[in-house]
């Protein structure tokens, strides 16, 4: 049988419509550059974030704090995901919309994989097109990881975060083996929809890496919530029952159970790189499979550029975003000055439980550990006087943390537990990164009744060393 390829040209090509990926083609293609972008879904156009990532379970927290005690779980719960639904295929539409929109862009739906370090095929068969172009941006982002657990794999209770978001049926009943972002995330929502949720967690205690107290604070408000959570336990296997599945696992040298109706693994993301054929390109991969990259996120082809989730570093938007920044100034800043990834100073994350869970910079552990003289401020949110937000939207739980280097007065790190987080967070982080001081900090002006007036507050509760 006789096929055709079609084969197309462009200044650069770009393989996934991620943040990265989507960041960059656009200011390229305004800049006058024939821009073409791969993406092997017609599900995924503007990438994990806003279909299935961050923007789908966002507004699910939201629906679900949002329930009322008379709202019936199961029809509150489908009501919940239709809404989401129409928000992400809004979304989806207008990032197709955006790029089709440029003269000089070209969306291609089909998996990418290369052939030569400068020519990818897409799709197979009669429908093939090849792309070739002098410089190339891989955006494809990752994937969940599935533990090596006997029995996970083949469990027909097994779902993705992805089945979670689109599926329409609340479990009576979920349990999360992992809980870092995306499993603490699942189980608030879940909870708050009405689900049993049980949180199944290897390592000691939930969030290792945050100081023990704050921790320890977030524990106490999701097991105040319902949610079970296990931690230091080893899960050996999975079962199928007719309905459930029947998690096993090891704590404290006693074997037990969990039954759940649904199970979902949230124990990390892998980069996506399977179907791209990176040899006949000569990009090289890390020992944990992520593209290998330099400070200005050029591959081991220095034509080649890997962006987002791909390129091992941290698993975020904004950092995919900011990434997109690092490639353009190389591609359009001819003679500016070059932003790296080394750059990054001060760079916020958020835990969308609820309330959300806010830190940036170093934990009083690492400060301690460093040797530094610092002044730990703490308070917990129903104390601050400053703040009556948390009162007038009855949500005063949680604690604000900062240290501040004692010598400087500079903060140095902010763990903030509380309504409007995700907010707060951001101002600290822009005067870390410019040197503002935790007094002018507290003796700032800030809007009342605000979240972000609490720091008048805060930078006096010094903890008593
Ligand atoms: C449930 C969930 C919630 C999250 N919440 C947040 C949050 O609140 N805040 C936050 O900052 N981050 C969050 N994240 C992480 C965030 O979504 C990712 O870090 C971010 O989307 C990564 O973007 P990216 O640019 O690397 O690529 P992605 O957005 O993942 O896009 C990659 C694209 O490449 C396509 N692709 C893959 N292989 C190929 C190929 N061979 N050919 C063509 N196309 C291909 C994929 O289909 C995909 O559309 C969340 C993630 C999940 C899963
Ligand atoms: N709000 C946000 O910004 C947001 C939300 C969701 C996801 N994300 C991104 O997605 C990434 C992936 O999220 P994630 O939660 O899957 O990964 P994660 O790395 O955040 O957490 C994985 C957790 O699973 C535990 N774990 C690993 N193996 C285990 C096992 N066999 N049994 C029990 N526990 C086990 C780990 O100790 C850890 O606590 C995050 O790192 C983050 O970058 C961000």
């Amino acid at each position: 049988m006789e096929t055709t390829t079609e084969a197309l040209s462009a200044d650069v090509l770009v393989i996934g419509f991620g943040k990265g990926g989507k960041t960059a083609a656009h200011a390229l293609a305004e800049a006058g550059r024939r821009v073409v972008l791969v993406e092997r879904s017609a599900h995924m156009y503007g990438g994990t974030c806003p279909n299935v990532g961050c923007v789908p379970s966002k507004m699910l927290v939201h629906y679900s704090n949002a329930k009322r005690l008379e709202d019936e779980a199961r029809e509150y719960f489908a009501k919940s995901v239709a809404g989401v639904r129409a928000l992400t295929s809004a979304f989806r539409a207008g990032n197709l919309e955006a790029m089709n929109g440029h003269e000089t862009a070209t969306v291609i739906t089909g998996e990418a994989s290369f052939v030569d370090e400068h020519t990818v095929t897409v799709g197979a068969g009669e429908d093939r097109i090849t792309v070739t172009a002098p410089t190339i941006l891989i955006n494809t982002g990752s994937e969940p990881v599935i533990p090596a657990i006997p029995g996970l794999a083949e469990s027909s209770h097994l779902v993705s975060s992805t089945d979670l978001i689109e599926n329409d049926r609340l479990p009576a009943s979920l349990v999360i083996v992992g809980g870092g972002y995306l499993g603490l995330e699942f189980a608030s929502i879940y909870r708050h929809f009405g689900a049993e949720v049980t949180v199944l967690e290897a390592a000691d205690r939930l969030l290792p890496r945050e100081d023990e107290d704050i921790a320890l604070a977030a524990t106490e408000i999701l097991a105040g919530d319902g949610i079970r959570i296990l931690t230091g336990v080893r899960v050996t296997g999975v079962s199928d029952n007719e309905d459930t599945a029947t998690v096993s696992y090891e704590k404290d040298g006693r074997t037990l159970t969990v039954d759940g109706h649904a199970l979902l693994p949230a124990t990390g993301r892998r980069p996506v790189t399977d179907h791209l054929n990176l040899q006949a390109a000569g990009v090289r991969t890390t020992a944990r499979g992520a593209i290998e990259v330099d400070e200005h996120l050029r591959t081991s082809r220095p034509h080649i550029y890997a962006l987002g989730d791909v390129n091992g570093g941290e698993q975020f938007t904004y950092v995919s975003f900011d990434d997109a920044r690092v490639v353009l100034d190389q591609l359009l800043g001819e003679g500016k000055l070059q932003r790296t990834v080394t750059d990054r100073v001060a760079v916020p994350h958020t835990l969308f439980i609820t309330p959300p869970l806010a830190t940036v910079g170093l934990k009083e552990t690492q400060a301690r550990a460093e040797g530094r003289k610092i002044k730990v401020s703490r308070e917990k949110v129903a104390d601050i006087v400053a703040m009556p937000r948390a009162y007038t939207v009855e949500e005063t739980r949680g604690v604000w943390k900062f240290i501040v280097d004692a010598d400087t007065d500079l903060v140095l790190g902010a763990a903030l537990l509380t309504i409007d987080a995700q907010e707060i967070i951001n101002t600290v982080a822009l005067a870390m990164r410019h040197g503002i001081t935790a007094t002018q900090l507290r003796d700032s002006i800030y809007t009342h009744p605000s979240s972000t007036e609490g720091l008048n507050e805060v930078f006096d509760k010094v903890l008593p060393e």
